[in-house]
């Protein structure tokens, strides 16, 4: 069992509907989707243009993974994009720049509370990527049980950090070295590096490439058989290789948070990402 994680989920999920009431959007940012095979759930990122992580869509999203975990007619989630230009940019560079403590706080701590809900979910989790996902972006499959890429040269997927001056957080980092291995991971975060289709399942951050029209259907024909596998002993095992890792953050969080906003609050760290939000503002296709 989880006692640790189950405690935290609670509470949190709690302060998430009094989030989500606060922000009272229109805008539907995540759409769910009952998928042609029993029990599958397709969960579509729509939070345009580029799925970045506001606040606002993180609270919808964890809002969703917790209704879907508690719905015992779902045993698997397609986590895809609506969005044409990405599957998730990461984090969203406006709600960590110029703002204060409090909200670094806030936000830093919801980021945690997604990767817990999908690191320690006992759903079947599949990643279908069919956009660029950088950074932060990446915290969705490398918390899935399995990642389907789409073969397009745009599809760059990787934890960029260090090319904004910042540095992933061990949360990122761990999942990422206990799918690629140490040694790739010290080479890939280092140089912050976004693979390509190809090298990405080279390198293994994917299990598999296949034609961007042929991602979703085969993120179905792999659920089928990850959900061939009775439900318990998957769960059980899922958790057994997860929980070592999910309880580093799930014992160290204050301090993380603590570690992050005082990070963040450097005005050298201020200076390059919005230097770099710049950038990418005045690189348009
Ligand atoms: C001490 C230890 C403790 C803790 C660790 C310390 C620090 C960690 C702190 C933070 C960690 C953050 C992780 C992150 O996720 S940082 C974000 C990194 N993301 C990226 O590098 C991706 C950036 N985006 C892109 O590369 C591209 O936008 C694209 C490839 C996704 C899509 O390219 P397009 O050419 O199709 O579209 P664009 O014109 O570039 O973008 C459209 C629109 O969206 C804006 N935008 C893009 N990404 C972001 C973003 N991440 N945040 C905010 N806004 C973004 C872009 O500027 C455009 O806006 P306008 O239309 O110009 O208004």
């Amino acid at each position: 069992g989880l006692p640790d994680a189950a405690f935290w989920w609670k509470e949190r999920a709690t302060c998430c509907k009094v989030r989500a009431r606060r922000f009272g959007s229109q805008r539907q940012l995540v759409v769910v989707e009952p998928s042609s095979t029993a029990g599958v759930a397709v969960l579509k990122l729509k939070n345009l243009p580029v799925n970045s992580f506001s606040l606002e869509f993180l609270t919808e999203l964890i809002i969703n993974l917790e209704k879907l975990e508690n719905d015992k007619t779902f045993r698997g989630i397609i986590i895809t994009s609506d969005c044409p230009k990405a599957f998730s940019a990461g984090v969203d560079l406006r709600e960590i720049c110029g703002k204060n403590p409090a909200h670094y706080t806030e936000y830093w701590k919801v980021l945690q509370d997604l990767w817990l809900r999908l690191y320690l979910s006992n759903l079947v989790l599949i990643s279908a990527i069919n956009g660029p996902c950088a950074a932060g972006g990446c915290l969705i499959p490398l918390t899935s049980d399995y990642r389907i890429l789409a073969d397009n040269p745009k599809c760059l997927i990787g934890l960029n950090e260090t090319r904004l001056g910042i540095s992933a957080p061990f949360w990122f980092k761990d999942p990422l070295v206990n799918i690629i291995g140490h040694r790739a991971s010290e080479h890939a975060l280092q140089l912050g590096l976004l693979f390509p289709p190809a090298e990405a399942l080279q390198v293994g951050i994917v299990d598999k490439v296949v034609p961007k029209d042929q991602v979703q259907s085969t993120a179905l024909s792999v659920m089928t058989q990850w959900l061939a596998i009775p439900d318990h002993a998957r769960q059980l095992t899922k958790n057994m290789i997860r929980k070592p890792t999910a309880d580093l953050l799930v014992k160290h969080r204050d301090t993380d948070i603590q570690n992050f906003v005082s990070f963040i609050s450097r005005d050298s760290i201020q200076k390059s990402l919005q230097m770099y939000l710049a950038k990418l503002k005045q690189n348009k296709d």
